[in-house]
């Protein structure tokens, strides 16, 4: 039976370790959240965030701005939070409603309050391996899950599947820096199942439910599952799966869980590069 690698608990450490580390401050952080529109699940990762923010005494204020917002005015607000010296971290909920470019958006961001750490300068800083960037949150939280599990990562061979800037690019770089072997796939990936069959770690962020299939997977190997996705239930309500047939990896070493893996240390993360922000100023 593989080991449940339960990414709320581990949040929930860190939220402890957190809450600590803003009682010793001076004043509380304040992270700006902006939302734009009326995305549902957006709305519920906001909410979640700053319940979580609200935990561990950081401020959060949110800018709820209507779907049909002008890109200028966004813009402008983001320009505003820049300036804004009482903000320490800001971060605008993806994804942003069609007809907005998300690059320009995000590119506006300061990058020393740029928390999501998607701004290019956090980029170009993660990919040179630099230190004093702000790491995009879910994969920081895969290797905080790793880290977890993993003694020495050096030699091992990773596979990501999804090449995406919120998770699969940075997570490639975080593995590379730690000395693992990275493949980088995708869903357009010829002979997919049989790379992973050599992996010894798996992130799976392709955002297809139940790609990763049992017999992908070898004995022993250790699988993040970054999947969110809904599927009809058998009594017709939405349930979320990851991008695993998780009932079919009892063979593996370790797993992570959908819902209650990564998901919740996507916000862990957050508040911790918030107050990494806060503290570097
Ligand atoms: N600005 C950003 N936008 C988005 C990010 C991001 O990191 N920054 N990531 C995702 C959404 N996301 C955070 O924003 C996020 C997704 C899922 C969860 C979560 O806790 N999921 C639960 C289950 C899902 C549910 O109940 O609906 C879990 O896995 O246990 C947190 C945050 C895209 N946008």
């Amino acid at each position: 039976m593989a080991q449940v690698l339960r990414g709320d608990l581990l949040a929930r450490e860190i939220e402890e370790e957190l809450r600590g580390r803003v009682a010793a401050m001076e004043a509380p952080p304040t992270l700006a959240v902006v939302l734009v529109g009326d995305d549902p699940a957006s709305h519920i990762y906001v909410s979640r965030k700053r319940k979580a923010a609200a935990r561990v005494g950081i401020t959060s204020i949110e800018h709820r701005l209507p779907a049909a917002t002008d890109e200028a005015q966004l813009l402008a607000l983001i320009g505003a939070l820049n300036d804004d010296p009482g903000v320490h971290g800001i971060l605008v909920q993806l994804p942003l409603p069609a007809g907005m470019a998300a690059d320009r958006v995000l590119d506006a961001i300061a990058p020393g309050k740029d928390v999501d750490g998607f701004h290019p300068v956090n980029v170009g800083r993660l990919s040179t391996g630099g230190q004093g960037g702000l790491v995009p949150c879910t994969p920081l939280g895969c290797m905080l899950l790793l880290d977890q599990v993993v003694e020495d990562f050096r030699g091992l061979k990773a596979v990501v599947i999804g090449k995406s800037n919120i998770v699969g690019k940075p997570a490639a770089l975080l593995l590379l820096e730690r000395e693992c072997t990275v493949t980088v796939t995708h869903i357009h990936t010829r002979g997919l199942p049989e790379i992973c069959r050599g992996a010894d770690i798996i992130i799976a962020a392709a955002g297809v439910a139940h790609l990763v299939r049992g017999d992908w997977v070898k004995p022993g190997a250790i699988i993040i599952d970054v999947g969110i996705n809904r599927i009809p239930a058998p009594d017709s309500r939405p349930m979320i799966v990851g991008d695993v047939a998780a009932e079919e990896c009892d063979h593996a070493a370790v797993i992570t869980p959908v819902p209650g893996g990564v998901g919740p240390m996507t916000i862990a993360c957050l508040l911790r590069n918030t107050l990494d922000a806060a503290q570097r100023r």
